[in-house]
């Protein structure tokens, strides 16, 4: 596909996703009717696509229209492009730009409307004066870090093999399992050092979060919202203890022995109804539902599906998760709660919450990670039970 075939192909797939169509399948549904292209070029469409997603409002001020031509326009022109080259109408080009797009002022709206306008109090208060800051970082493509599995490898190991398959990586200082990735990055799931469960995906700020936590070396961890098993295997990398891993919703761990076989390690899956009896545990991880502010970046696409009523309920959820999470600890015992959002309603006030509902609580570590700090925006709070709470 020329360069020009692929915005207008990225026009299609914004189309359907303005039709309320999820943007994956937008995606495979162009795929399948589009035989004539290659791995390089759906990367390359699929790439136009996040980026507009990730800069929506200013691509469609830019393009004049929320269409998928206008905000490919937009895009173009966000990018410091000249669009007539591109939009030329010839072969499988967009056609040429009406008299109307032409004369579009050229003059980016604030980096601030790439937020959804209903949150920009909320972030205001998290992040004052450094949201435009934060901004500006979340309307970039994120960065690819890997977690090294110090069980099977070291930093330094992986990175060499990964060079021997194409893949340009390098440390990343202070954080000792961390692997920033630099080049090759698509191809990670297809390396050695992937199979062989040597390295697992996972971004910087959470690696840095697990890092804060004091994980007992010994005794019996739960992973009460376990899904694809990001942290339990974080946590198995780091500790001797029996790890237990739960969810709602158990297909959301379906990949898990897989990626547990992988990396060397053991973890045993329990239903709700048998945790009780399977408990209490020296620690219980609550990495629960929330709005994943914190990765918008890489999931552009659930900025603009969060509205402030779904936000309401993921907030009763992690109160309704974090005490009943809590009853499964053992006396003296501690409870980790972490989300992926940049939020202070998901994160430090629910903490606070819990801490004023709960007696013989306390906050004993806590750990922020945004965009501006690491890569994905991340909170951790650890909270220790008393011994006894008479
Ligand atoms: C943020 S995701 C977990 C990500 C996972 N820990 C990882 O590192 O890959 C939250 C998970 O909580 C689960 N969940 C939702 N409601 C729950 C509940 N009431 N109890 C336990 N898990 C729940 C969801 O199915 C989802 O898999």
């Amino acid at each position: 596909m020329t360069p020009e075939a692929r915005y207008a192909a990225a026009m299609t797939v914004l189309d359907r996703w303005l039709q309320h169509v999820p943007v994956e399948k937008a995606l495979t549904g162009w795929a399948r009717g589009a035989r004539y292209a290659g791995s390089k070029d759906r990367a390359a469409v699929r790439d136009h696509v996040f980026d507009v997603l990730r800069c929506k409002d200013r691509c469609a001020a830019l393009g004049g229209a929320e269409t998928g031509r206008g905000l490919v326009l937009g895009l173009i022109r966000l990018n410091g492009l000249a669009p007539e080259p591109i939009f030329t109408g010839q072969g499988f080009a967009p056609p040429v730009l009406s008299p109307a797009e032409a004369s579009i002022p050229v003059q980016a709206p604030d980096v601030l409307a790439d937020l959804p306008g209903w949150l920009l109090p909320a972030l205001r208060q998290s992040f004052g004066t450094d949201l435009p800051d934060l901004a500006r970082a979340m309307a970039q493509r994120a960065p690819v870090y890997l977690r090294a599995n110090l069980r099977k490898t070291t930093v330094d190991e992986a990175v060499a093999l990964l060079a021997s398959s194409g893949i340009g990586a390098r440390a990343v200082p202070g954080c000792e399992t961390a692997i920033e990735v630099v080049s090759g990055a698509r191809g990670v799931r297809h390396a050695q050092a992937y199979q062989d469960g040597l390295v697992e995906l996972q971004d910087l700020s959470v690696q840095r979060a697990c890092a804060a936590v004091d994980w007992p070396v010994a005794g019996r961890i739960l992973d009460y919202c376990a899904g694809g098993g990001g942290k339990a295997l974080a946590i198995a990398a780091r500790s001797e203890a029996e790890i237990v891993v739960h969810d709602a919703n158990p297909a959301r761990m379906a990949d898990l022995p897989a990626r547990a076989s992988r990396a060397g390690v053991r973890l045993i899956a329990r239903e709700t109804s048998a945790l009780t009896r399977a408990g209490p545990f020296d620690l219980v991880l609550a990495d629960v539902p929330c709005s994943g502010s914190g990765t918008w970046r890489r999931d552009p696409e659930a900025k603009w599906r969060l509205t402030p009523e779904r936000l309401a309920d993921l907030q009763r959820l992690q109160s309704d998760i974090l005490d009943r999470a809590a009853r499964l600890v053992r006396p003296g015992g501690s409870l980790v709660y972490m989300t992926c959002s940049l939020l202070h309603s998901e994160n430090e006030k629910q903490v606070e919450a819990f801490l004023a509902r709960t007696p013989g609580w306390v906050l004993s570590e806590r750990h922020t990670e945004t965009p501006l700090t690491a890569s994905d925006g991340f909170f951790m709070a650890e909270l220790t039970q008393a011994t006894s709470t008479a």
